[in-house]
């Protein structure tokens, strides 16, 4: 596969020395009109690119304040299909990179070649499915692979070393790495004598940027945990910013990574 739209994007960040800043919002939470705009405010903010999660009625991995999103969004009728016509709907390129987050069954539900088809369509960049097992992934990677569509590979911090080295390999775009043990959202602190570590290892046998994700809530804490890899990735307390119309301390959180 040839160099990815994201990927360009991720190394053109890190060639002029910044850290990458990913920010993860729902998908209609506040209503699918309003997405574009986002986009646009995020990318005014900084962000490299954006995570784009997709809302779910089961988010196994996901705490209160993305469960509750995810609630608003699926009042609001966002849906898998419903998110993907109105990004194809948008002006393309889009203004950053997409990386839509995603469980597995809303996949499976409209069917696989149907949805990378329609990820195509919309300029999807990249997909995140957190409660895919590797062990369960051929068929699923190859028709990523054949869409030219980054299928990005997550690992934790208990993952054996031998399977986050090969994660790593098998990661398009980025890696990621999560920091804590357990569901995301907002902590004020993270095990830096653990996670400082582990970032840096990951970073020592990760062919792509490792990016560091998971209960990050404060420009203290983005600056120091984008630190050991090559950036961060942060979704409940933007989620939270959203919820109360806090643009400006969004704008600093997403600089303090750089
Ligand atoms: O919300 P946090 O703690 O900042 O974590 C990032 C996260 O929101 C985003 O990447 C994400 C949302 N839902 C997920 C489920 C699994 C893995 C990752 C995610």
């Amino acid at each position: 596969m040839g160099k990815s739209h994201l990927e360009m994007v991720l190394q053109e960040t890190l060639q002029t020395n910044k850290k990458i800043c990913i920010p993860y919002i729902m998908a209609g939470d506040g209503g699918l009109d309003i997405l574009e705009e986002r986009l646009l405010f995020l990318k005014d903010c900084g962000a490299t690119a954006v995570e784009l999660g997709i809302p779910f009625s089961d988010p196994v991995a996901d705490g209160p304040t993305i469960q509750q999103a995810g609630i608003r969004a699926l009042k609001e009728g966002a849906s898998l299909s419903a998110i993907l016509r109105k990004l194809a709907s948008f002006q393309q390129p889009h203004p950053l990179p997409i990386i839509l987050m995603t469980y597995i069954n809303p996949i499976l539900a409209i069917g696989l070649e149907e949805f990378t088809g329609a990820c195509q369509t919309a300029g999807v960049d990249g997909v995140i499915i957190p409660d895919l097992p590797m062990e369960e992934e051929d068929l699923i990677a190859n028709a990523f692979t054949n869409a030219d569509i980054a299928f990005i590979r997550l690992v934790a911090l208990t993952s054996p070393l031998e399977r986050s080295v090969t994660l790593a390999n098998l990661s398009d775009g980025f890696l990621y790495a999560v920091t804590v043990n357990g569901t995301t959202g907002g902590r004020t602190s993270h095990q830096l004598h653990e996670v400082g570590p582990y970032l840096q290892k990951l970073k020592s046998i990760s062919p792509v940027p490792v990016l560091a994700g998971f209960g990050i809530s404060s420009p203290g804490q983005a600056k120091q945990l984008g630190s050991f890899g090559d950036g961060v990735i942060i979704g409940s307390k933007i989620i939270q910013l959203l919820q109360e119309n806090k643009y400006d301390e969004i704008s600093t959180l997403i600089a303090s990574v750089s």
